[in-house]
């Protein structure tokens, strides 16, 4: 026998749970049953898939009480874990993100319970319940038993055994029961029958107690939603989900005809944590005729719409299909078709019908459904129809048919900007001429903005237009004085040159009112924040030179044409363009190549001025 150290993230979550951070301890059973359920369906699908020599003919879980001993056994003729596996399943948090969670867990205190919902705390939970728990295992196709036991303090305990059944068996040593603290008489063996009807129905697996069965094995999904009350459907959830919060959205569908299918999808009410991490947990489970066939089946919901959980149920899907037919598959990628365009007209209707639950949405699953606009499928116009963005007018984002509908007269463009924070953006100079003359204009501040407003250049007819990019004229914009313009040209010549190494080209601009200065990207060039992302992904990209408009009414300017004109080999004029340039930038948010000087020529001008 040998003893082992939790890992010490595991170590933390334990200690969460010992103490106690469910209200509702009840939930431990589920979490048991869920594991043995899924232990079935793998084990089922090894031995339809892979050929592996196991008896099938009756999967099921078993539970035992016994009152006098105080133990609470869950069994299931599953697929079992391998020495191996028990320590590492069982002994650590694999899931990458955990640590980051715990430690928010621990300083959010009261929020606990719908952070750990996120863990899926599994089959830790037994311990706000027991205080040992002992586990045998035997691996299908395996001859060697494991056990496992530990008080879920610092260690456990692992040994070899002979003898067992393939399968896995989970005893609780049971604490004394105690009402106040909800944590009730677990060898009661109403107390069971009543926790497996209230949580696990669904289980497609019979769930024994003694000679009765326990559930009614009903796939929720191929029964009408008349018949099913929200807590079932809020329960096969948790179990799709490992979600401790309820859905936002429950989706029901159902084909029939040539090619049928029936699916219960689910859109979460919170974004996983994981939702960015590219080991997240994402797919959908895929049944055949109500035998499960795969998890995290992503080949059903594009990588968009990756937190939309659920059970697809195909009728004409060959059992032993495996994961590469899959993904070629006419059948499934003619589903996920039908699946996207319902979930993106679901949300629509909550758009309509109700605001609240949309503006959840967009909150938590707006960044990941943008990246939808890159896939280059039909459904372009589907997400911008329930994509919204901030804006300039008011707090509340905006959707791009609410902009329209507000454009001024003679407006013919949707005016954004794309940036790193609102108030960067909110605050930068380019924003001068359209805030006067009160042109609403997006705020676009995603990493993903970036890209798609490459892509995308209209919405519904009306074109896309960035205010740093290119030029803009605003169709209010006082009219040129061309004399007083062409002053001016000289200075334009001479900053081009003097600031060559920093800029592409010096021109006269309306849209500043304030500042002197501000800097604006080519049509086709790359932006600032886009060149930052593709290095901080560690992408080679040459420096992308920008284009330095200037304000001909500001005084700096009109000042340092005069001065051009009057003593055209005054040393400080290039230095004044320096600033002028550097200004420019910090306006924006941007970072100088070499702030030290800047600061130094900044410091001089000033001392001459004191
Ligand atoms: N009865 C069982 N039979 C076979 N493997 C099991 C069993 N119970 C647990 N496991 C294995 O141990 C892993 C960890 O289980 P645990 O309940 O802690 O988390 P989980 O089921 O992966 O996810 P969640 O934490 O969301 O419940 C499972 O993923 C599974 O591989």
């Amino acid at each position: 026998m040998e003893t082992l150290e939790f890992q010490a993230e595991a170590r933390q979550l334990l200690q969460l749970m010992v103490h106690s951070i469910y209200s509702n301890k009840d939930i431990f059973l589920r979490e048991l049953i869920s594991n043995a359920s899924d232990a079935l369906d793998k084990l089922r699908h090894a031995a339809l898939v892979d050929g592996l020599e196991a008896d099938t003919s009756d999967l099921h879980i078993e539970l035992v009480v016994d009152a006098d001993a105080r133990t609470l056994t869950v069994r299931d003729n599953g697929i079992g874990m391998t020495r191996e596996e028990v320590v590492q399943l069982i002994g650590t948090i694999a899931k990458s993100g955990t640590a980051e969670l715990l430690r928010k867990l621990k300083e959010s205190g009261a929020d606990s319970r719908e952070l750990i919902g996120q863990f899926g705390v599994g089959f830790y939970s037994t311990f706000m319940v027991a205080d040992r728990v002992s586990l045998v295992t035997r691996k299908a196709g395996t001859h060697d038993a494991t056990k496992w036991e530990s008080d879920g303090t610092g260690t456990y305990t692992i040994d070899t055994v002979v003898g067992a059944e393939v399968g896995t068996t989970v005893t609780l040593h049971l604490r004394p029961a105690d009402e106040q603290d909800a944590l009730y008489d677990y060898t009661d063996e109403w107390k069971i029958r009543q926790i497996v009807k209230q949580y696990s129905d669904f289980i497609a697996f019979p769930i024994r107690m003694g000679d009765s069965v326990l559930n009614s094995m009903k796939a929720l999904w191929a029964r009408p939603r008349s018949e099913v009350s929200d807590e079932e459907y809020k329960e096969f959830y948790r179990h799709v989900s490992h979600d401790w919060n309820d859905p936002l959205e429950i989706i029901q569908m159902k084909a029939e005809g040539t090619f049928e299918y029936e699916a219960l999808l689910f859109i979460p009410s919170r974004a996983p944590f994981d939702l960015f991490q590219r080991d997240g947990r994402r797919g959908l489970q895929l049944y055949v005729k109500r035998v499960f066939i795969a998890d995290d089946s992503t080949e059903l919901m594009p990588d968009y719409l990756r937190f939309v959980k659920g059970v697809v149920d195909a009728a004409d899907l060959s059992l032993n299909i495996s994961r590469e037919i899959l993904q070629q598959d006419r059948h499934i990628q003619m589903i996920r078709r039908r699946l996207v365009k319902k979930v993106l007209s679901t949300v629509k209707d909550l758009m309509t019908n109700d605001a609240e639950k949309y503006a959840t949405f967009w909150r938590e699953f707006g960044r990941a459904v943008k990246e939808g606009l890159l896939a280059g499928d039909d459904n372009q116009r589907a997400i911008l129809d329930i994509a919204s963005f901030a804006t300039t007018v008011g707090a509340e984002p905006t959707t791009l048919a609410d902009y329209v509908g507000r454009m001024k007269e003679g407006q013919d463009a949707i005016y954004f900007m794309t940036g790193e924070s609102r108030a960067q953006v909110e605050n930068s100079p380019h924003m001068e001429a359209f805030q006067a003359q009160g042109y609403e204009v997006l705020l676009l501040t995603d990493p993903v903005d970036e890209i798609w407003v490459d892509q995308i250049t209209e919405y519904d007819g009306t074109k896309l237009q960035s205010i740093a990019r290119g030029a803009v004229d605003l169709p209010t914009d006082t009219p040129a004085e061309p004399e007083k313009e062409q002053e001016l040209t000289p200075l334009l010549t001479y900053l081009t040159e003097a600031l060559g190494e920093h800029v592409k080209q010096v021109r006269l601009t309306h849209r500043l009112t304030t500042s002197p200065a501000c800097l604006v990207s080519d049509a086709d060039d790359m932006t600032p924040t886009l060149e930052k992302m593709y290095r901080a992904m560690g992408q080679q990209v040459p420096p992308v030179k920008r284009i330095l408009e200037l304000n001909p009414e500001h005084p700096l300017v009109t000042g340092l044409g005069s001065a051009l004109a009057d003593r055209a080999d005054d040393p400080a004029l290039k230095e004044t363009a320096e600033l002028l340039y550097g200004t420019a930038l910090l306006a924006e948010g941007g970072d100088l190549a070499d702030p030290a000087r800047f600061a130094k020529l900044l410091a001089d001008r000033l001392a001459r001025t004191v």
